[in-house]
């Protein structure tokens, strides 16, 4: 699990590119990471070319559906973007090493800010499906406990041992999210604020452990994003997540008590049906390509608002 700098060929995954990437897209000011069925994010870049994992050194492979194999380089206006369709979950099978490998080579071509999207459930009950969260801190139950993608030797000396995450979630970039929400008029409802709970999946939360996240202080649980904002704070990056809601974690009725049920029942008084609502990935898919181009929409405005 731990980082092991022989795994990370850098020079040899940066040649690759060099080779593949026309000039004028080899320094990418933005990186962008499409959540589950969010791909379309990457997809209309300008000029865009698309380079598949398989061909990069130190890249694996996405197995989850809704996720492609592959980096998208191309522009966002005149701004020269990387694009992840698709990224790596540690509950794939993936190294935490591996997780954040293309952080990594983001860094090292020159990216500055990084757009984490992804799809995630709602713990916070007065979210709706399909809400924007802006991501404004997290609480990581993998990182406290020995899963940390920056445990282990470090691969470059020059980097801080003990990183401060007080402002992992750029408040600048946050501010622009919200000024792009104002200009391209979207609802105030459509958006919210929020604290993103990873937990390592890939079994959805029982309804218990949404109610401890929530106690916690988490508006939103999902299985991603947290290991690649560490290592791209680690690298020197400002940050950006935004979570779409794709179903409810914590809803009160799942606690309707079976006994008092089928007391109600025997006695013949009514009673408040118990709600059985199961979450699948292809809802969680569905919601995304719903709401994929107000997620652009507004990647596409912070990206244009962001400065030089
Ligand atoms: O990659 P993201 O975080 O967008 O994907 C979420 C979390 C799981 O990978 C999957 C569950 O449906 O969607
Ligand atoms: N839990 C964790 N990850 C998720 C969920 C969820 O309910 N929905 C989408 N990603």
């Amino acid at each position: 699990m731990y980082l092991d700098p022989s795994e990370f060929p850098f020079t040899k995954t940066i040649d690759v590119l060099k080779n593949l990437v026309p000039a004028q897209l080899q320094s990418p000011r933005v990186g962008i990471i499409c959540g589950s069925g969010l791909s379309s994010l990457g997809t209309s870049l300008r000029d865009a070319v698309l380079i598949s994992y398989d061909k990069l050194p130190g890249f694996v492979q996405s197995t989850v559906p809704g996720h492609k194999s592959s980096l998208a380089f191309g522009f966002i206006q005149d701004v020269p973007v990387v694009a992840m369709l698709g990224r790596f979950h540690p509950y794939e099978g993936h190294k935490l090493s591996s997780v954040v490998y293309p952080i990594r080579v983001m860094a090292r071509m020159g990216v500055r800010y990084l757009i984490v999207t992804n799809a995630a459930g709602a713990l916070n009950p007065d979210l709706a499906v399909g809400t924007i969260v802006v991501v404004q801190d997290h609480i990581a139950l993998p990182n406290l406990t020995g899963m940390n993608p920056l445990l282990g030797p470090q691969i470059d000396s020059s980097y801080s041992r003990f990183i401060p995450l007080s402002d992992a979630y750029s408040r600048p970039l946050r501010r622009l999210l919200f000024l792009a929400a104002h200009q391209l008029a979207v609802d105030r409802n459509a958006l919210a604020e929020g604290v993103y709970a990873w937990v390592s999946g890939p079994t959805y939360e029982t309804p218990a452990e949404g109610k401890l996240l929530r106690a916690a202080g988490a508006d939103v649980v999902g299985m991603s994003t947290v290991p690649e904002v560490l290592a791209a704070r680690e690298e020197g990056m400002d940050v950006m997540v935004l979570s779409l809601v794709t179903n409810m974690v914590v809803i009160p009725e799942k606690y309707a008590s079976v006994r008092e049920e089928v007391e109600a029942e025997l006695a013949g008084r009514p009673i408040k049906a118990a709600i059985d609502e199961v979450v699948s990935h292809e809802e969680v898919l569905a919601l995304g390509k719903e709401k994929g181009d107000l997620m652009k929409a507004l990647v596409e405005k912070v990206i244009q608002l962001s400065p030089a």
